[in-house]
């Protein structure tokens, strides 16, 4: 791309100011100003617990006894910071199957929010983890945060596609995408990590995609679509557009009974953003479910 015709001037939030590359569709283009716009209590009061930012969901059982009494003061607090655990968890359990990475090494993060995971890679590994997103707030958000943690040189964000990405081929030794497939086309998607990986490299995804097995999507996964401006992809896509770009499954897991609990407690919180019945209906009539994909690029 031709960063001097397509640019636009973006002031950050350290002042300085950076690039923007023109969208490559008007669809991109709704997305990076969705992203730009979103400022939900429910992302910003959870991340504010501990600093890691995340825009996904969570998983694993409710601990109940750090609940404490639902009339106690202090609940809604203690019920932030419990939902927050389980996406850090969430987010801890998709680094488990990047597989051995070494402090030399590059993780590449696609459609990576505000950081909150990309934060957790380089923690876990000491790597350097680059990030990309549409919305230049985002980017400059995980920017800023990096900045604070003193971990600038080792993880960054930038405003780009991440289905043409200005990595080296074969420059990364593993890469994910935690809940951004659905902006995308699945082959082009795999096309572009598979382009980036290293022969032996490991992908990873946690998503949620509609089950085969329902027909087409049901009313709740045309709910979640409109709520996100989003599409979400069967898990035959997934599979076919992974088995066409070279990329060999190494583990299919279904999630969807350990992310319930999330969001069943989340229903019940003061942070509820009117998305939380369709997930649960979703996920309980089987039309949705919430996976994770491991692959081995060969
Ligand atoms: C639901 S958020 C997930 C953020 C992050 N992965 C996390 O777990 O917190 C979706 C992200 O995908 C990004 N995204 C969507 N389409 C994209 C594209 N074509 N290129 C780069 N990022 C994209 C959005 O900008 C946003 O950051
Ligand atoms: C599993 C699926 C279908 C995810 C769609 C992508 C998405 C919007 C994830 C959560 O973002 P968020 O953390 O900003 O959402 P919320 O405000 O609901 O917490
Ligand atoms: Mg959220």
């Amino acid at each position: 791309m031709d960063l001097s015709v397509t640019s636009t001037e973006f002031s950050t939030m350290n002042g300085t100011s950076a690039f923007v590359p023109a969208p490559a569709s008007p669809y991109q283009g709704e997305i990076a100003r969705y992203w730009d716009q979103e400022a939900r209590p429910v992302n910003l009061r959870l991340g504010d617990v501990d600093g890691l930012y995340h825009h996904h969901y969570g998983i694993g059982d409710v601990d109940h006894a750090a609940l404490g009494d639902a009339d106690a003061g202090d609940y809604e607090k203690k019920l932030i910071a419990e939902l927050h655990r389980l996406e850090s968890a969430q987010a801890e359990y998709l680094l488990d199957h990047l597989g051995s990475i070494g402090r030399d090494d590059t993780l590449v993060d696609a459609g990576c929010g505000r950081g909150g995971s990309m934060v957790m890679a380089h923690q876990r590994f000491g790597c350097k983890v680059e990030g990309v997103t549409l919305s230049a707030k985002q980017a400059d958000f995980a920017n800023q945060r990096a900045h604070e943690l003193g971990i600038e040189d080792h993880v960054r964000a930038r405003v780009c596609n991440m289905l043409d990405t200005p990595f080296r081929t074969g420059q990364a030794a593993a890469s994910w995408n935690n809940e951004s497939t659905m902006y995308v086309d699945l082959h082009d998607l795999f096309a572009e990590h598979s382009r980036i990986l290293g022969v032996g490299g490991r992908y990873v995804t946690i998503t949620g995609c509609w089950n085969p097995r329902h027909g087409q999507p049901s009313k709740w996964v045309s709910q979640i679509n409109a709520h996100f401006e989003c599409n979400i992809h069967s898990r035959r896509e997934y599979l076919r557009a992974m088995a066409d770009n070279r990329l060999v499954p190494q583990a299919v897991i279904d999630l969807t009974a350990a992310t319930l609990p999330y969001w069943e407690l989340r229903a019940t919180s003061s942070l509820v953003t009117g998305i939380e019945e369709a997930f649960i209906n979703s996920y309980k009539d089987g039309s949705f479910q919430y996976v994770l994909i491991a692959a081995d690029r060969v």
